[in-house]
């Protein structure tokens, strides 16, 4: 179980947007993907997702991206993107679940084991709340919540996140992360995720990314990634760093801002 990205390279409006990036992931594992606005965190993912014209390689357990239909492509990989306007639409989130289970068939999987499964989802999310609700009624952050719901229900191999906290309160913010990373190691899977609070990406990912301009600037252990100087460096931003609990986590603390982009 691997996932591997070899040299992707998109261009969009004649401009480079992301330039020979490669990463690899294991079982288990999560990766976050850090840069500046504009950097191509979002056009990088929609890439090895297939959602975005691209070179180079992608491969999820040894199976070439481009040699998959769209339909294997889906089961295999969940987005959840930034942009949730799919959820408007008058069904309920019990009724999405199952719907979403039924991508590879023309018909709805109203079986016992889809419902099942839709309601494992959300109890494993603390989501049982929702289940008869609209979510086009509910809030942005119950939204996103209910848009990770829909990913996991799948049970994909990959799980990619763009931004998936921007939304939330500080309870959910650690909920929603804390839930995908016990369901990441508990099923082998592996997570990539877009995250602009610098403390949530220190405290669950194990992997970082650090991209500029569309190219890999920095990658590896997030520990190492992550440091003052080279957040200063990418960011432009003074930083400091604190342990907490004993050194458990390493908050980030911005300072100051050293210079303009
Ligand atoms: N369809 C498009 N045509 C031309 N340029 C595009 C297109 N889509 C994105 N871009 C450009 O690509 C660059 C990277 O965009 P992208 O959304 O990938 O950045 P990002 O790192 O996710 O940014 P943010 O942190 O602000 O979400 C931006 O400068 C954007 O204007």
């Amino acid at each position: 179980m691997s996932f591997r990205t070899t040299d992707i390279c998109v261009d969009l409006g004649g401009r480079r947007i992301v330039d020979h990036v490669s990463i690899s992931l294991e079982a288990g594992e999560s990766l976050t993907v850090l840069g500046p606005n504009g950097a191509g965190k979002t056009t990088f993912m929609r890439a090895i997702c297939g959602l975005q014209a691209f070179t180079g390689q992608v491969e999820v357990d040894g199976d070439t991206l481009s040699q998959l239909s769209r339909v294997e492509a889906a089961r295999k990989i969940g987005y959840v993107a930034q942009d949730m306007t799919s959820l408007n639409v008058r069904l309920s989130v019990f009724e999405l679940l199952l719907l979403a289970q039924s991508s590879t068939k023309l018909s709805w999987r109203t079986g016992s084991d889809s419902r099942r499964r839709a309601s494992e989802v959300l109890g494993r999310l603390g989501l049982e709340r929702f289940a008869d609700s609209c979510p086009k009624n509910l809030s942005g952050g119950e939204r996103q919540m209910i848009a990770l719901a829909l990913a996991l229900v799948r049970s994909p191999r990959l799980l990619l996140l763009d931004e998936p906290t921007s939304a939330l309160d500080l309870a959910n913010q650690l909920s929603m992360l804390e839930a995908v990373t016990e369901y990441t190691r508990e099923h082998g899977i592996m997570t990539i995720s877009i995250l602009h609070d610098m403390n949530l990406a220190t405290r669950y990912a194990d992997q970082a990314v650090m991209l500029v301009n569309g190219q890999v600037r920095h990658q590896g252990p997030t520990a190492q990634v992550m440091t003052p100087a080279r957040l200063s460096e990418v960011y432009g931003v003074t930083c400091r760093t604190l342990a907490v609990d004993d050194g458990a986590y390493t908050a980030i603390y911005p300072v100051h801002v050293l210079r303009h982009r």
